[in-house]
């Protein structure tokens, strides 16, 4: 089954989010042109959703993105046929450019808080899977991407691409539930100085410090993700979720019981001068690169 979700304006999203069940039927509907930033392929026979990114030019996570995101990973959920969802880019190099940097320079508050939340959403979200989660990570990684890839359960990367929380080089900080998912993953001294030097690691390096689980060439990303899953399986389900549940809750909770809290120190936050200096440069630096 291919499905695809279209990102014509938050209005249909919301739709599809509002009429649940009609999800599938409404998305397939709008999905026959080209242009979805996702494609969601669940394979009946195998349990396994794909769900790929392509949002060129780096699948970086905006207000609307989010939104999709948060449909399909919902809808994946609901779907008793899905056992196990992979999450990779269908962008050469990029997995994700992280949180759209756009979003957070000279930003309109009302939009800002709701980009804030529905990224908060998307996370719990993806961090709550009951199915398993794969991060087939088939290009680069940072901030955002690296934080996706870590609420997975399982991380296999291709070669001589980078991941990180490198939100420091932005001149930001990264947020404390961030912080947590590192802590969870690398343990608290890698996470300590990765933090503080913003630390984009090579592939190599990021298998080494446990950040990744697996290294494969860029063409077998995806089937080993595949074959992955199958070890996955294996274990009754029952017992598998709800050793992640235990293991994941704690954390999610923290984020739930401070969830305003945190959408108005990021927005107090983000909205300082030395902040909105700090991305303004950030973002020219991004497009002189090229020069
Ligand atoms: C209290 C808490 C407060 C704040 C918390 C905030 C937490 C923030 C989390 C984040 O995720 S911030 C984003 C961090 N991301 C990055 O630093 C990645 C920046 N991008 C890159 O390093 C590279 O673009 C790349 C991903 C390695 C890809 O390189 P490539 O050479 O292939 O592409 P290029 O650099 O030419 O980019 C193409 C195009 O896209 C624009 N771009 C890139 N990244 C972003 C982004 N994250 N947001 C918005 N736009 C981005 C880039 O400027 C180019 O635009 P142009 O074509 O108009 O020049």
């Amino acid at each position: 089954m291919r499905i695809g979700i279209v990102t014509s304006g938050l209005g249909i999203a919301r739709q599809c989010l509002r009429k649940n069940t009609s999800v599938y039927r409404t998305c397939r509907r709008q999905v026959t042109g080209s242009g979805s930033p996702l494609d969601l392929n669940v394979d009946s026979k195998t349990g396994i959703a794909v769900l790929s990114m392509n949002k060129p030019p780096v699948n970086s996570l905006n207000l609307e993105f989010l939104t999709e995101l948060n449909i399909a990973l919902e809808k994946v959920e609901n779907d008793k046929q899905c056992k196990g969802l992979i999450i990779t880019s269908s962008i050469p190099k990029i997995f994700s450019a992280g949180l759209d940097i756009t979003e957070m320079y000279q930003p309109d508050i009302d939009r800002l808080e709701e980009f804030w939340r529905t990224l908060q959403d998307m996370w719990i979200k993806l961090y709550g899977m009951n199915c398993v989660t794969i991060a087939a990570i088939n290009g680069h990684s940072p901030a955002g991407g690296c934080l996706m890839s870590m609420s997975c359960d399982y991380r296999i990367m291709a070669p001589n691409y980078t991941i990180g929380l490198n939100e420091t080089q932005l001149g930001i900080v990264a947020p404390f539930w961030f912080a947590d998912v590192m802590l969870n993953t690398v343990g608290f001294r890698q996470t300590e100085m990765a933090l503080q030097l913003g630390t984009l690691f090579k592939t190599e390096e990021a298998l080494n410090i446990g950040l990744i689980d697996k290294v494969v060439p860029q063409e077998e990303v995806l089937s080993a993700a595949q074959q992955e899953m199958q070890r996955w399986f294996k274990i009754p389900g029952f017992a598998r979720q709800l050793s992640k549940t235990e293991l994941r809750r704690p954390t999610i909770e923290k984020l739930l019981k401070k969830k305003e809290e945190d959408i108005g120190y990021f927005r107090d936050y983000i909205t300082k001068d030395a902040i909105q200096k700090s991305l303004g440069m950030y973002l020219e630096s991004l497009k002189n690169r090229r020069k």
